[in-house]
């Protein structure tokens, strides 16, 4: 070799030659382009000042590659209404950066914001109170006291009461006291954390609701005062002070609280709901089917100036959604339901307190109709003016629409336009009026206005306005090659009619096709199945979809029964059927595209997670001539390895016996069961395989363990079958962190100068109770000044994770400083993991 030459040889990551990697680089900036585009997680409508027009607040989301996380900001603009039926929209200049905030929360009246922030360690959980000038009010609430706010979306609840004195929330109940040793043994009494020559023992094992939730303590329920102390007249409240809320169960996991409705008595209530443990915590993200129940606890009333004068009643009734159809057949994911509770005005709440059906489970719709409820959240104020219609999104076969719902009459009316295939989902209301956003797998999400058409003559019809918005942009590459794809939904009929055992089984599915506009010579397809699998795909822009899209491969994005959206009876035929009826239903689709002349049959290829992963294994196992490329994120391949460790084991005899599998359930499946569950499974098809295959594989997945996947993936090496893993090691079953270690390794010195540090912080750190530091991931953190006046203390950053030691003694600090001697704290990150 010419030694010359190999001087200048370029370094490439192994197995890339020079060409790919240029492609690679490419590829990899155009993701980012779409990576980039933003998404609205939350909105809140404001009435102005001025008491013209409103104004509003747009949480929203970027992920941050480089920290692993998601960026969070806020933005806000002003909303007027033009004589020409119009609406204008004022945005801020820039929006304002939210990391290290858990929750925000808007008062009733719009006139106070609770701020939440986590700790990331062992430091107190901050709320803070905002007025629109300034901070009111911030409370530190100790881990002694309880642990982080739950902010899961799941087991979350915050709500203020009307008279905005009190805040209901659930966080994480402090942890039990451990036993403590020394050297001479047992030590009797509690002892303190940082006590020397003792250690705290492990304690009792105790059972968390798995996945997502693996350290987590239970969820109880707290209620912070929230008020001037000078306003106070009622003994138990003093301002910040927190109460776990008494009369609940040791035993019940809390959640999703809210006050009641205010009554004429000295009480008011909390509506929670509650899961109980009983017989143990079963996993629970993505699991409909965890039986629970709504509970109503009495709270003593504190009575501020402002209650007196504000007792009046702003609810009748409380709404809920039920997952009934779920808990009794076992499935983890089914058809809502909707209820109504009227709340007794006198507060006298009794157990035989009617609950009234306002939209029952729809076992089969017929053509165009409603197909049922499928909705997992609402908005926190989802009212029309009128107090009895409420406005939600809902799944509508592979469309995400909005629903108009009356709760006193049961009318369900579809209101989002029908005809685009278009989904749509809801953000807030502004007064009787809609802000939602619409978008398409072609198409970035546009912000949508919608009015009711003629208000006075009570006619049902909505007019959508476009909303001109700076939160959606993305980059002109983008923009130019989204223009020349396109979409539809397409109806898949099912083959074997006559194997239906129900009505809504035998009728058609559905597949959304996304191509390229000028389609000369089919392109290459991919075959995206999503998990569950009772969920759904929908028809709304999906980044990472499109960015696949873009790169010129046609997806068929197929909807196979057992989906969300389609009626109960279509959901409810795969139980029992799975690995044939979803296999068959996917083969069905791609044979319908293939006989239409839409694809090329000799470049297929097909993707999913979970059960997604399931089915992708499954078919290159079972049509192992049709597919020449397969991708797999957290693949369920081998149900009688799975059963034994995954969070939800009834899930496996659910899925695979049908109805039956919920009573046979059993902790200890029987050699009878595991044949079962292996006849079901990928792996039974593995000597097949001849396509290549990609893992993702989440070592902390606990939903579907990383030993399934590796297991089937290193099966299909011992075949010689082209096999690439890439292991995840600090992630779970979803795979949302792109970087594949998130614990940076440099050593980074970063001791500052005098010059680095501004001196108005310098000035007023005596004052602050927390210090913001940058990380070199370009995100703030704080430390607190407890951790500051340990020398040496260990901080993480929330975006990174990177561990940072803090050098720095405060004593020194003041020291030096009332000497005029202002040496700067030093500081140093380090990869201790
Ligand atoms: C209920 C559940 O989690 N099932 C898994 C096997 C699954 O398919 N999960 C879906 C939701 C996923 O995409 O991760």
């Amino acid at each position: 070799m010419d030694s010359s030459k190999a001087g200048t040889v370029k370094e490439l990551p192994v197995g890339l030659d020079e060409a790919t990697e240029e492609e690679y680089a490419s590829q990899s900036k155009l993701l980012q382009e779409f990576t980039n585009i933003s998404s609205i997680d939350k909105a809140w409508v404001f009435k102005s000042e001025s008491g013209i027009g409103s104004q509003a607040m747009f949480l929203i989301s970027q992920p941050n590659l480089l920290a692993n996380k998601k960026r969070k900001f806020m933005l806000s603009t002003s909303i007027s209404k033009e004589s020409n039926n119009n609406v204008n929209f004022q945005w801020a200049p820039f929006p304002v950066e939210m990391t290290g905030v858990s929750i925000t929360v808007p008062s009733p009246s719009g006139s106070k914001l609770l701020v939440i922030r986590n700790p990331e360690n062992e430091s107190p959980t901050q709320f803070e109170i905002w007025s629109s000038s300034r901070l009111e009010k911030e409370f530190r609430i100790p881990q002694s006291t309880h642990g982080s706010v739950y902010a899961d979306g799941w087991f979350e609840g915050i709500s203020w009461n009307s008279d905005e004195s009190l805040i209901a929330y659930v966080a994480e109940e402090p942890s039990p006291c451990k036993p403590s040793f020394d050297c001479q043994g047992y030590k009797q009494g509690a002892a303190k954390d940082k006590e020397c020559m003792s250690w705290k023992g492990q304690g009792d094992w105790e059972e968390e609701w798995g996945e997502c939730y693996a350290g987590k303590r239970q969820p109880a329920l707290f209620s912070l005062c929230a008020v001037e102390e000078s306003s106070l007249n009622f003994p138990p409240y003093h301002s910040g002070k927190v109460h776990a809320v008494k009369g609940i169960a040791k035993s019940l996991s809390v959640g999703q609280v809210v006050w009641a409705p205010p009554v004429e008595s000295i009480d008011q209530y909390l509506v929670f709901v509650g899961w109980s443990a009983d017989p143990r915590k079963l996993g629970i993200k993505y699991c409909y089917n965890r039986p629970c129940a709504l509970y109503a606890v009495k709270v003593p009333l504190y009575k501020s100036e402002a209650a007196e004068s504000d007792l009046n009643p702003d609810g009748k009734f409380i709404v809920f959604l039920s997952a009934i159809a779920s808990v009794d057949s076992g499935v983890h994911s089914a058809t809502d339901s909707l209820h109504r509770i009227d709340w007794p005005t006198d507060g006298k709440l009794c157990s035989s307190t009617k609950i009234i059906d306002v939209i029952p489970v729809v076992n089969c719709a017929e053509d165009g109709q409603f197909p049922g409820l499928y909705c997992s959240s609402f908005l926190s104020k989802p009212w029309l003016s009128d107090g009895c219609t409420m406005i939600l999104s809902s799944y509508w076969r592979s469309c995400q629409v909005i629903l108009s719902v009356n709760v006193l009459s049961g009318e369900v009316l579809r209101i989002s336009a029908a005809d685009s295939g278009f989904s749509w989902n809801v953000l807030t209301l502004d007064g009787d009026n809609i802000i939602a956003v619409c978008s398409s797998p072609i198409d970035v999400p546009q912000i949508k206005y919608g009015c009711l058409v003629d208000k006075a003559t009570n006619t049902t019809a909505w007019h959508w306005l476009n909303v001109s918005s700076p939160i959606f942009k993305c980059s002109e590459k983008v923009t130019s090659l989204l223009s020349h794809l396109q979409f539809g939904i397409t109806q898949i009929p099912v083959k074997d009619v006559s194997d239906c055992l129900t009505k809504g089984a035998a009728q058609s599915f559905e597949a959304i096709f996304v191509s390229s506009k000028v389609n000369n010579a089919p392109d290459p397809l991919i075959v995206v199945l999503h998990g569950g699998p009772h969920s759904v795909s929908l028809s709304s822009f999906s980044k990472s979809l499109a960015f696949l899209s873009s790169l010129g491969f046609s997806l068929l994005i197929v909807n196979y029964r057992g989906s969300l959206g389609f009626g109960e009876e279509a959901l409810q035929s795969l139980p029992g059927k799975i690995g044939s009826q979803d296999v068959n239903d996917v083969l069905t689709a791609i044979d319908h595209v293939i006989e239409k002349g839409l694809v090329n049959p000799s470049k297929i290829t097909v993707l999913g997670g979970s059960h997604g992963g399931f089915l992708t294994t499954h078919l290159i196992g079972q049509a192992p001539d049709k597919f020449v490329a397969a991708a797999a994120r957290n693949p369920v391949c081998n149900l009688s390895a799975m059963v034994a460790t995954t969070d939800i084991p009834d899930w496996c005899y659910v899925e695979s016996y049908g109805s039956k599998g919920k009573t046979i359930f059993t902790e200890a499946p029987s050699a009878e069961h595991l044949t079962h569950f292996y006849s079901k499974s990928p792996i039974l098809h593995i000597s097949k395989v001849k396509a290549p295959t990609i893992f993702l594989l989440g070592a902390q997945d606990l939903r579907v363990p990383v030993s399934g996947g590796l297991q089937y993936a290193r099966a299909l090496k011992e075949r010689g079958v082209e096999t690439k893993i890439i292991l995840f090691p600090n992630d779970i079953h979803a795979i949302e962190r792109g970087q594949p270690n998130k614990h940076i390794t440099a050593l980074i010195n970063l001791t500052m100068s005098c010059d680095d540090v501004e001196i108005e912080d310098m000035q007023c750190y005596e004052e602050l109770q927390a210090y913001t530091y940058p990380c070199p991931c370009g995100d703030l953190f704080q430390i607190t000044k407890e951790e500051l006046k340990i020398s040496e203390e260990i901080a993480r950053c929330p975006s990174c994770s990177l561990y940072i030691t803090v050098i720095y003694n405060a004593e020194d600090f003041a020291d030096k400083k009332s000497n005029n001697n202002l040496e700067p704290p030093k500081r140093q990150a380090v990869d201790v993991a």
